[in-house]
């Protein structure tokens, strides 16, 4: 049975209700596409250093205070993830894409308008979701 890549995702939140997302280079797996923030949870670290490591490395964003968001299992043709996506609720820094990414805020509610890979349409509706309950 393949290996399953755990990946540390975030979803970061502004005061304003805007999420942060990233366009994936071109030459990676789901390149071309938007994401959330985040990578692959390395060997002896907790899937909270990842993310917290990945934010910094890939956005410039230090991240304070997150909370479990959802969990999603996703089979592709050529891999199979498990993306652990927490929401991030405080942060100091200004985005930035330091790997050259175009990056964007955008609102819940337009987040359908962008191409995410197959696996996010569940952590969008999760999103939509927590929303209502915060
Ligand atoms: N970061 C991130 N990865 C996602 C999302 N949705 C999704 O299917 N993935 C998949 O999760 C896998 C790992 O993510 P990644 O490429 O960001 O890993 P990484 O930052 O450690 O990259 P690296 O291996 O180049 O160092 C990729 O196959 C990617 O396509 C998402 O919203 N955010
Ligand atoms: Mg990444």
């Amino acid at each position: 049975m393949a290996s399953v890549v755990h990946v540390a995702v975030g979803v970061v939140c502004r005061d304003d209700g805007k999420i942060l997302i990233a366009r994936r280079p071109d030459h990676l797996h789901m390149g071309g596409r938007w994401e959330f923030p985040g990578g692959k949870v390395e060997s002896g670290e907790s899937v909270q250093q990842a993310l917290s490591r990945e934010l910094l490395e890939e956005v410039a964003i230090e991240a304070t205070d997150l909370k479990p968001l959802v969990e999603i299992r996703h089979e592709y043709p050529e891999k199979t993830v498990l993306l652990d996506t927490w929401q991030v609720t405080a942060f100091s820094g200004e985005a930035e894409g330091r790997e050259g990414q175009e990056t964007a805020w955008v609102a819940v509610d337009e987040l359908d308008h962008y191409q995410f890979p197959d696996a996010n349409q569940a952590i969008i509706e999760a999103i939509k979701a927590a929303e209502f309950s915060d």
